[in-house]
């Protein structure tokens, strides 16, 4: 039987993108390995993987048991929350930073003090994310939550793909509508959705020439420079033709974000708040086999652009080099 849908389609973000529909597996599925083993991404259902934040993970829930430190909260003043490298940014102990206007402010939150400007909120206040690694601030009962993970399950696909070690779980409480805008990440990802929607955006490393990621020298690096609210078609012409795939994933779905896969997450509008948790992996050991795999391809791109700005210096000086070098010889 179908079950009712919790959601229509008047909650999602309307965007100028052609999408097919991620396939959802049953976690028994043989089929989901074969996904996983081509680096493609697939919405695992059923499973007991995050069956612990599936029954207990909602907001009131959080707010008893999340702990009483002070937590990661992102504010924004409009519904995007694009990541940002501090690291990369112009400041006294930085010199080598670039000049950057943050769109995010970070800040610690008690959990009380989240929860009542979530219920509080009014158009015309910032927005809140609460992004917080799974640490030692986490309370008991979510501790032992997640140990009630399913980890076999985890740990037999990290073992079957060598992905590299675990580096870490964020938790992540989303206010309705709030948006992760497109990017990619140098980390296998399972993301688990445990209450409330979420729509996930897709698309493969292949997409790179349409989605315009800035410069790895910036602090938005891995971000993709194309505002899908706004699209600029006269600086990103070839985004017309990304081929995205998209889900909506639902509490107890887990889905499989392959490395360097692009995606753009968003907590459906008026939908209420949203809680998610991810599972972020190393890439494993891996041998250059012929031909190489598109998502190689960008890694080998990161490389170059950092030796060639290691050497020029002048982030300005990389385009002439590179045209004189590719134009009328390699094209
Ligand atoms: O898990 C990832 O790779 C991410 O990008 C997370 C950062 C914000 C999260 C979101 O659901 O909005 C997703
Ligand atoms: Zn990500």
């Amino acid at each position: 039987m179908c079950e009712e849908k919790q959601w229509n389609s008047t909650q999602l973000r309307r965007y100028d993108l052609e999408l097919e529909q991620i396939p959802r597996l049953y976690y028994t599925d043989p089929k989901i390995d074969e996904l996983i083993s081509l680096n493609k991404p697939v919405v695992i259902t059923g499973s007991n993987i995050i069956k612990t934040a599936k029954a207990n993970w909602t907001p009131e829930y959080l707010e008893q048991n999340i702990g009483n430190a002070g937590h990661t909260v992102m504010l924004s003043k409009t519904h995007k929350f694009k990541y940002f490298d501090e690291s990369k940014v112009l400041n006294k102990n930085n010199p080598h930073g670039i000049e950057f206007t943050p769109p995010t402010r970070k800040t610690k939150m008690k959990i009380g003090e989240f929860m009542r400007k979530l219920r509080e909120w009014k158009p015309g206040n910032d927005r809140l994310y609460l992004q917080q690694p799974l640490n030692n601030t986490i309370g008991d009962l979510l501790v032992r939550d997640f140990i009630n993970f399913d980890w076999e399950y985890i740990n037999n696909k990290q073992s079957k793909h060598n992905w590299g070690p675990l580096t870490s779980n964020l938790i992540l409480i989303s206010q309705e509508g709030n948006v992760t805008p497109c990017h990619y990440d140098e980390q296998q990802n399972f993301f688990g959705q445990a209450y409330g929607y979420k729509r996930c955006i897709l698309f493969p490393p292949s997409d790179f020439e349409c989605l315009y990621p800035h410069p790895v020298y910036h602090p938005h690096d891995r971000q993709s420079m194309v505002d899908f609210d706004k699209p600029d078609y006269t600086r990103f012409p070839r985004f017309k033709f990304a081929k995205g795939y998209e889900t909506v994933v639902e509490p107890g779905d887990v889905l499989y974000i392959p490395i360097y896969w692009w995606h753009h997450i968003e907590s459906l509008m008026r939908g209420g708040p949203t809680i998610s948790v991810n599972f972020w992996y190393k890439v494993g050991p891996t041998s250059l086999e012929y031909p190489l795999k598109d998502h190689q391809k960008v890694s080998i791109t990161r490389n170059v652009e950092k030796m060639l700005l290691e050497v020029l210096q002048d982030p300005k000086e990389v385009g002439p080099l590179l045209r004189s070098m590719v134009l009328g010889r390699y094209t």
